[in-house]
């Protein structure tokens, strides 16, 4: 089981973040929230912080837990945890996806989500 933390950041218009990952990572194409994989001895908060720092050049502070949802990829399993974030400070620079966009509860149904984020979509607090 891999443990991936996933950033629901909202703006001051009702809108999240989503980000497509680019061409040549696992699961290229598909939209999800900004996050990764946990490192040993890593807590969730310091993950997501450290993630979105090194693939989006923001620095944030990690909320309250949202959610989570075990998926079951072909060959991997994963335990998405997702938490309420804030952004503080970064002009944001992509280097693990290739668009973000900012859109409501309602738009991310015409988004390609990975499969694993689209029963946290219910869990979002609007
Ligand atoms: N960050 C993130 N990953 C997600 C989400 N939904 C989802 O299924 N995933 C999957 C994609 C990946 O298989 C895994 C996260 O790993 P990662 O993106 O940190 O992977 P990585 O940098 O090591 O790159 P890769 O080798 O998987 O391409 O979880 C999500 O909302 N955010």
């Amino acid at each position: 089981m891999i443990n991936v933390t996933a950033a629901i950041i909202k703006d001051e218009n009702n809108r999240f973040l989503i980000a497509r990952r680019r061409p040549g990572k696992s699961l290229a194409g598909f939209w999800e929230f900004p996050g990764g994989k946990i490192e040993k001895g890593e807590t969730p908060e310091e993950s997501l912080a450290r993630e979105l720092k090194e693939e989006m050049n923001l620095v944030v502070k990690v909320k309250g837990f949202v959610g989570e949802n075990v998926h079951h990829y072909e060959g991997f399993s994963i335990t998405l945890m997702a938490y309420e974030t804030k952004i503080i400070e970064g002009d944001m620079r992509l280097t693990d996806h290739d668009r973000v966009q900012w859109v409501t509860v309602e738009e991310m149904g015409s988004y390609r989500l990975a499969p694993a984020d689209v029963p946290l979509v219910a869990k979002i607090n609007r």
